[in-house]
């Protein structure tokens, strides 16, 4: 079985604030990008990786990552419009013989490579799709305008990270009916697994890890670049 990441890369990042697409925003001295790509690069289980940058950052993110030493092989395609249509674009190019797909937000730069072994062995042992899920550190509510509707059980609920895997036909099913929904309809499915969830598919969720955390808001990054630096002290780097 081979296995590739996908790496979707293109998303402006309005929630971090105006400047340059978020994937390539800076972090301990390489983009956010590098550091993802490091994540699902140093994993085993990966053999290929095709990242879905910006459309007209495509040569210029070309030209960074060819100075970095990578272990797979690594490509860049024009992402598109959303996450899902840059997810699509990348899955398209991928060779016949890849059968495992791992998705991998740009925007996890600290996702540890053990997390992303323990996505791709869930598939390679047999599930169609898996999530690494965390447990909730607030109390979720439904609210309408400034009325409280209901307050969920948290004991029920989980945040979802990236990786996430994927048999690659489950995976190409779903897009393709994705790539048909009307756009009010797909904005509601905010990550790969809901779409396979959408086609019945099952999906197995394991333990996710709290360095996963997507960078989002500004104190995100304050946040990453404080685990950056615990961890390079750790590892003397
Ligand atoms: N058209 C898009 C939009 C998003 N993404 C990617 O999807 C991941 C998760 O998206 P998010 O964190 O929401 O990134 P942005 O869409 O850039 O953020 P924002 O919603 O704040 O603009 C990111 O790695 C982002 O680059 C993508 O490849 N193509
Ligand atoms: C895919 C994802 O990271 C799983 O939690 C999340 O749904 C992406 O959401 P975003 O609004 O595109 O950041």
């Amino acid at each position: 079985m081979r296995t590739a990441a996908i790496i979707p890369a293109a998303g402006r990042g309005e929630r971090l604030g105006p400047g340059i697409p978020k994937a390539l925003r800076v972090l301990g001295g390489a983009p956010l990008l590098v550091h993802a790509i490091r994540a699902v690069d140093q994993a085993r289980s990966v053999d290929l990786v095709v990242v879905a940058a910006p459309p007209d950052d495509v040569t210029a993110v070309e030209r960074l990552l060819a100075d970095y030493e990578w272990g797979s092989d690594v490509h860049v395609v024009p992402g598109g419009q959303d996450r899902h249509a840059s997810v699509a674009r990348a899955l398209a190019t991928l060779p016949a013989d890849v059968d495992v797909v791992l998705v991998h937000d740009a925007a996890r730069p600290l996702a540890p490579p053990e997390l992303v072994d323990a996505v791709a062995m869930t598939i390679r042992h047999g599930a169609d799709a898996c999530v690494p899920v965390v447990p909730l550190a607030d109390t979720v509510k439904v609210v309408a305008g400034d009325k409280v509707v209901r307050t969920l059980d948290r004991s029920e609920l989980r945040a979802v990270q990236t990786p996430q895997g994927f048999r690659r036909a489950a995976l190409a099913t779903a897009h393709a009916w994705a790539a048909g929904l009307p756009v009010d309809e797909l904005s509601v499915i905010t990550d790969d697994a809901g779409l396979v969830e959408c086609h019945g598919v099952s999906v197995v969720a394991i333990p996710g890890a709290e360095e996963a955390f997507k960078v989002t808001r500004p104190l995100d990054l304050l946040v990453a670049e404080a685990l950056l630096t615990r961890r390079r002290a750790a590892s003397g780097r």
